[in-house]
């Protein structure tokens, strides 16, 4: 009998050894990997001529707090948000379907220099996708 429940004990370790239920935050690199990400996309946005001016009267340091806060969030990490809402923060921003492609293409590229699976890119892009509506021609 107790062969029996060790030999079940063990099946069940194995699985879950195989099986890891790792979160989309942990797979984003977790709290280093969020920054490291959220600071990629900063710097694409400081040279990117297309869409730099809408962040001219911009705190940066408070909006790279608040994007971190957003993605750690959004990936299931131990954060909340405490920023405003997408709608309000964009609304007369005049922002196009060409400008927020090309933040999500800098967002791509930062996941991609921190190694980011591509289904864990997929994920978190999924998550960000309904706020185009909230984003664009506000
Ligand atoms: C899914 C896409 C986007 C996400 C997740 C996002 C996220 C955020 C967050 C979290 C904030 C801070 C909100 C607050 O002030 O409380 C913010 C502000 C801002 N976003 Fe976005 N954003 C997105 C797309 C864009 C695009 C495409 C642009 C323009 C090219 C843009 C321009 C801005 C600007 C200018 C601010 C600062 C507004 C201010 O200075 O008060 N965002 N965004």
């Amino acid at each position: 009998m107790v062969k029996y429940l060790l030999l079940i004990a063990t099946l069940t370790l194995t699985a879950c050894q195989q099986k890891p239920e790792t979160s989309l935050y942990q797979r984003l690199g977790a709290e280093t990997g969020v920054e490291k990400i959220v600071d990629g996309v900063l710097h694409a946005i400081e040279h990117d001529q297309s869409i730099v001016q809408h962040f001219a009267d911009t705190d940066i340091p408070r909006f790279r707090r608040l994007l971190i806060e957003q993605f750690c969030e959004l990936s299931g990490g131990p954060c909340t948000y405490t920023g405003v809402s997408m709608q309000e923060s964009h609304t007369g921003f005049q922002i196009t379907q060409a400008h927020f492609d090309a933040l999500v293409n800098h967002l791509i590229t930062a996941m991609q220099q921190q190694n980011v699976a591509i289904e864990a890119q997929n994920e978190f892009l999924a998550l960000l996708a309904p706020m185009y509506k909230d984003v664009v021609y506000r």
